[in-house]
This record gives C-alpha cells, structure tokens and sequence, in this order.
C-alpha cells in the first residue's frame, strides 16, 4: 500500500511511464479514504513544493497532447533530462505555477476557483493557464493541492508582477514558482516570494505517477464515494450558502438507508438530449410505473446555485441528489417499477470527464476505483444508456429549443470531452450499463428498452 512506500522506492516508480495501477485496494474503500481525507486535510505549504510531484494539465496545442509530470532532481539518474523534454519551455519564455495551500477543502475550492478566473482576466492573452495538481509521493493521500500552470511565450516581467500583485491578498494560503531554462537546457524551479529563504530546485519530468494525481483528485474531491463525504462538504459550505443547510435537512429526514421494494428500478441514463425524457415517459406509460428524476424534485431549484460553485460543492449537491432520490426510489419501489431519469452514473461520468485532461487514453484504465459505485448508495437493478451520433444529437438538441446548459455548450464545442463522457459511463461497474443505440424512431428505442428491461427484469 502507498502510503507506507519509501520517498525512494516511489520515485524510481514515478520515472517509469506507462499507465498508473490502482494502488487502493477496493477493500480499504474510497469512501474510507475521503473521509479521512476531510478529516484530517492538512496544510502543506511554504517549503514542501521542492518535495512534491507535480502534474500539468495536457494541452494540445502546446504540443502535449497528455498531461506531463514533474518533480525535483532527487538522483543522478534523472540528470539526464533537458528542456525540449518541456514542450512549452522549448519553444523560450518562463512558466509559472501557483499552488493553493489553504487547508480547509471548501475555502481551497472558492480560492483555486476565484484565481482561476482572476487570472484569466490580468494574464496577457498569450498567456496559458493550465490546471496544476502536485502531491508529496510519502502521503499522496493527505497532500494533494490544486492549482494553475502558466506558460508566458513572451517572458514578459509584467506576468511575474502581476502574479505578484494578485496573490499578495492570497499569500497565506498560496505558493508561486517560475520555470527558467538554465544554461545546458535544464529547468530551474524557483519560488517567486521575494525574500524567500528557499534557493532554485532542478525539476525534471517524470512518467505518470502512481497514484496519478488525476485520479486521485476524483476520489478525494470531484465525485463523493460516500453519503458522509458530501454531507461534510455541504456542512463546511453552509455557512457561506444557506442552501446546503436545507439539504443537510433534507437528508437527515430520509432514511438512506432504506432498502428497495420488490419492484424493478431501471436507470436511463445519456448525453444530453439523447431521448432520456422522451423514453422515460414512454416506460412510465407502459409500465404502470413510477417516474423519479435525479436531482430530485425537492432540491431542484437550488441546482443554479450549486452549478455555479466550484465543482467540489456543486457534485456534493449532485452527490446529496443521489441519497435523496435513493429514498424516493426505495419508497415507490414497494408499489411499482420505477424508471429514473439520471442517477449516479451522471454524477460521476461528467466529473470524471471534466476532471482527467487529454485525450481518451487520459481516462484511468478499466476496473479502476474511480469507476465503482458507492457501497451506500441504492443500486438500481438495471442501467440503461443511449447513445446517439453526434450530429443526431445536436439536431435534436436544436429541435428542442431549449437553453444550453453550460455542459452541454461545452459538449457542443468538445468532441474529446463528450467522448470521454461517454467512455466513463461506460466504465461504471456494479451495476454497469446496458447500452441502446437511440438513433432510431422513437417507437423502435422505446421497444428495443421494453425487450432489454423485460429480459433483465421481472415486470
Ligand atoms: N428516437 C428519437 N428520434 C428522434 N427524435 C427524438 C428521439 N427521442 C427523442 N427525440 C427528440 O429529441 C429531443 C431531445 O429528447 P429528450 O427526450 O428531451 O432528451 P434528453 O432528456 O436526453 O435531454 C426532443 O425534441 C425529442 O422529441
Ligand atoms: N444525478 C445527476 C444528474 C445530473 N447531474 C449533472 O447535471 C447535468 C445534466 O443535467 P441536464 O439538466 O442537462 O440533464 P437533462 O436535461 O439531459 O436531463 C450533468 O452534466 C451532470 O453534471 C449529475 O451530476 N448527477
């Protein structure tokens, strides 16, 4: 298990490339973990950074089409890098990283989320902002922060001045470092504090770590593998939105753990307007049964509100949807099937896509621990997913003539991001999905579930 490994034995793993290897063992659960992890989020800041692994968001159009690693110069052995293995910095000019060291998760959130979009604002347009994750090899699990990669094409000192500038207010709670290119191409990393008693580290790039931090920022803050974790977000922030009281309230009066009737519960789950609404109501029709949607109704109309919070509160809110819906699927399954519109599956394919950078072969492999359900949840008996073509998808989204959601403009504009959001789903074990193709007339996918559902399931 990692977190007993020597610093040493780590990092001659973290030089190795390949894909990463679930290192938690199922037993020991995610739930377990990010539980201890709110508990017990510790503050490592100041000089720590010379000791962390860092990863970089993949970029493209900056020629890395994966997301790079990189920590400090810890043996002879990694000398050997240089410069043009910094795709960015071969092309000249300086990188910067800001690092957010707040402790606390909720207050850490609001602060990456409150930088990010200050930065986006005061750095030249020439500038890039990447997404930056870092982690002490010795505690993975305790240490991991967030924060933001710059690269500044034109080196320009007024980038450095206006970092200065804007994290001073953040000062406690932040760390900034440049990236040089020294004289035999090597890359320097140095902290940008002025006056700081710490000198110039080496960094050299490194394979993906193990655990990737991609990975591990998923179970330890984009998805909620249990009831507890989402309720000690929603606690933490309700000081700061009054909603979450509510739906801490709400959770208390449902019994979570109520288990489901005797009746089927069937999951429809897809991309945006796939035909989840017009399938449903078809099933409900035909099958005499109960239509549920998650999030459930009572907490809908605060889904604005948490679709503009950083994403850690607004997936406990998806998070909390889940657990109450869960009671109102258990309750109706007693008196007949119940078909729902969205349900886990959602909630974690979208994080897990918007949270893993690059292409396809980004996404943790299958089998990994991001992908399994949570042990408290309510498991429905069957999981449908449907999947139409692009083009197909985005003529009925039109059709409809509804407002786009932020995601799926977003799904609009990214090809690689829906692809991903599609490949999550079907990852998801336990219960994994049954997929129909929904292209067809809406009569043919209506007959095509009733045939699925009918062989899976007692109705
Ligand atoms: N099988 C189908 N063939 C053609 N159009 C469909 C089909 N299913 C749904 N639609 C249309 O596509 C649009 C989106 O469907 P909807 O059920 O609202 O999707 P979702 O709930 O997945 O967002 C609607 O205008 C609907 O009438
Ligand atoms: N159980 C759920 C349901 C929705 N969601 C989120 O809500 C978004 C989809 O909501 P939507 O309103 O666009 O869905 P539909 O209009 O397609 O039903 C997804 O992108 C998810 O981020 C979730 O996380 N968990």
């Amino acid at each position: 298990m990692l977190l007993g490994r020597s610093a040493a034995g780590l990092l001659s793993r973290l030089v190795a490339t390949g894909p990463a290897v679930g290192l938690i063992p199922r037993s020991c659960f995610i739930a377990k973990t990010h539980s201890r992890i709110m508990s017990t989020y510790q503050s490592h800041c100041g000089a720590d950074w010379g000791h962390r692994v860092f990863a970089v968001d993949a970029s493209p159009s900056l020629g890395h089409p994966e997301p790079f690693y990189f920590t400090a110069l810890h043996s002879k052995d990694q000398a050997s890098a240089n410069c043009n293995e910094w795709p960015m910095l071969a092309h000249g000019g300086t990188a910067l990283s800001v690092g957010i060291t707040d402790p606390h998760p909720v207050s850490a959130a609001r602060l990456h989320r409150a930088l990010g979009q200050q930065l986006a604002q005061v750095l030249p347009a020439t500038c890039q902002l990447l997404r930056l994750l870092s982690y002490l090899p010795q505690e993975p699990h305790t240490s991991l922060q967030r924060g933001f990669f710059i690269w500044d094409p034109h080196n320009c000192s007024s980038t450095q001045h206006k970092l200065k500038h804007l994290l001073r207010e953040h000062r406690q709670h932040s760390n900034c470092c440049t990236y040089t290119e020294g004289p035999q191409g090597e890359i320097w990393q140095t902290p940008l504090e002025l006056g700081s008693q710490t000198g110039p580290s080496r960094v050299v790039r490194v394979g993906e770590p193990d655990p990737s931090p991609f990975a591990l920022n998923i179970l330890l803050s984009a998805v909620y593998y249990s009831l507890s974790s989402a309720r000690t977000v929603l606690q933490e922030c309700s000081a700061c939105i009054p909603e979450a009281t509510r739906i801490l309230e709400l959770l208390d009066q449902c019994d979570t753990g109520t288990k489901k009737g005797r009746y089927p519960v069937i999951v429809i789950e897809g991309l945006d307007a796939t035909g989840k609404s017009t399938l449903t109501e078809s099933l409900r029709d035909c099958l005499k049964a109960t239509l549920l949607r998650s999030p459930p109704d009572c907490i809908s109309k605060w889904r604005k509100t948490f679709d503009d919070e950083p994403s850690l509160i607004k997936r406990a809110y998806y998070a909390a949807g889940n657990y109450i819906g869960a009671c109102e699927i258990a309750k109706a399954s007693m008196d007949s099937p119940v078909i729902v519109d969205r349900y886990w599956h959602s909630t974690a394919a979208y994080a897990i896509a918007t949270e893993i950078g690059g292409n396809l072969p980004s996404l943790p492999h299958c089998g990994h621990d991001i992908y399994q359900w949570p042990q408290d949840l309510l498991r429905p008996d069957l999981v449908i997913l449907l999947t139409v073509s692009d083009e197909e998808r985005m003529l009925r989204m039109r059709g409809r003539g509804l407002e786009e959601t932020k995601e799926e403009k977003e799904l609009e504009s990214n090809t690689m991001f829906r692809l991903k959001v599609e490949e999550a789903y079907k990852r998801i074990e336990n219960p994994q999905c049954v997929i129909i193709d929904a292209s067809p007339p809406k009569e043919s996918v209506l007959k095509e579930t009733l045939n699925v559902i009918r062989k899976r399931c007692a109705v």
